[in-house]
């Protein structure tokens, strides 16, 4: 069976990557593109259309997915579009920076159609999460720091990475809270959480958690050396959700499957 997915913010640092990573595969197609101000180009020769045309691309193409990589508010009037849609279609979103009700709508979506969000399609940031649980479980009471660095151009802080990364650590210990961008003259505060946010040049996409006790230290970092890894995942995805149930799933679900 092929895949055909429609991808929102096709001409951003992601959309071109997710358009490409789709082509390549045998099983998947690109049933069409969109951006908000196209200006009549072309992404790896697929035409992309503007945005206002997204309702009228579901009907006119079906779809099995559409994969979306723009930002918080239009990732969620995508959603709504696709739960509108007559055709069955998936919602698969990286987008970061969502708030606490954009979640909860997100949710209610998927009340309707198969929703998967994941803030990092990179497979091995699922195993770094996975990773820094049990580290946080073997070592507690060591100051936890969360460090990432991401590329200039990036709008939301910290990053959706590093808010999962710090649910994960606050399950799995007891902390005292987070303290993003430390300043000021006090020592740090026993069981507080620290996190640094870095914007600087090109830089992909790095994450690095720090675990510090009396004479020891363990570093656990991930480093996104090309786009291309976190397109590849997204892909994985919307060709793994084409045709479930509705529903709300993880990234999780598709690598442990
Ligand atoms: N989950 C993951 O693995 C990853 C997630 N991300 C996240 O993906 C999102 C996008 O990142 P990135 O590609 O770097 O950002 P870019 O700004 O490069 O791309 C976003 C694109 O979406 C477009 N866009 C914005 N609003 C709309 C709209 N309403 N309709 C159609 N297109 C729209 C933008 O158009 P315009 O240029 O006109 O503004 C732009 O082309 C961010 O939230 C980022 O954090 C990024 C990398 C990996
Ligand atoms: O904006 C980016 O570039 C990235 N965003 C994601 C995030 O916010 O975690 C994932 C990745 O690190 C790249």
């Amino acid at each position: 069976m092929t895949v055909a997915v429609g991808v929102t913010g096709a001409t951003g640092r992601m959309g071109r990557e997710v358009v490409a990573a789709a082509r390549e595969r045998a099983d998947c197609e690109v049933a069409f593109a969109v951006n908000r101000e196209p200006d009549g180009g072309t992404v790896e020769g697929v035409a992309v259309e503007p945005a206002a045309e997204f309702d009228a691309l579901l009907g006119e193409h079906e779809p099995d997915a559409v994969v979306d990589f723009t930002g918080p508010d239009s990732a969620l009037e995508y959603a709504h579009a696709c739960v509108e849609a007559d055709a069955e279609v998936a919602f698969v979103t990286g987008t970061t920076g969502f708030d606490d009700a954009a979640f909860a709508d997100l949710e209610a979506a998927s009340e309707s159609i198969p929703l998967l969000h994941a803030p990092n399609f990179a497979r091995g940031v699922q195993a770094l999460v996975n990773v820094v649980g049990q580290a946080v479980r073997n070592l507690p009471g060591y100051d936890v720091e969360l460090v990432e660095t991401h590329h200039n151009g990036k709008r939301d802080a910290p990053s959706g990475t590093a808010n999962r990364l710090l649910e994960e650590i606050e399950a799995n210990g007891d902390f005292a809270g987070r303290n993003h961008g430390r300043e000021g003259e006090e020592p740090r505060e026993e069981g507080e959480i620290g996190v640094h946010a870095l914007r600087a040049g090109d830089v992909t996409g790095e994450h690095e958690v720090v675990l510090a006790g009396n004479d020891e230290e363990v570093r656990l970092t991930h480093r996104a050396e090309d786009r291309g890894v976190f397109a590849a995942g997204a892909v994985d995805a919307a060709v793994w959700i084409a045709g479930r149930k509705a529903g709300r799933y993880d990234f999780a679900d598709v690598i442990d499957e």
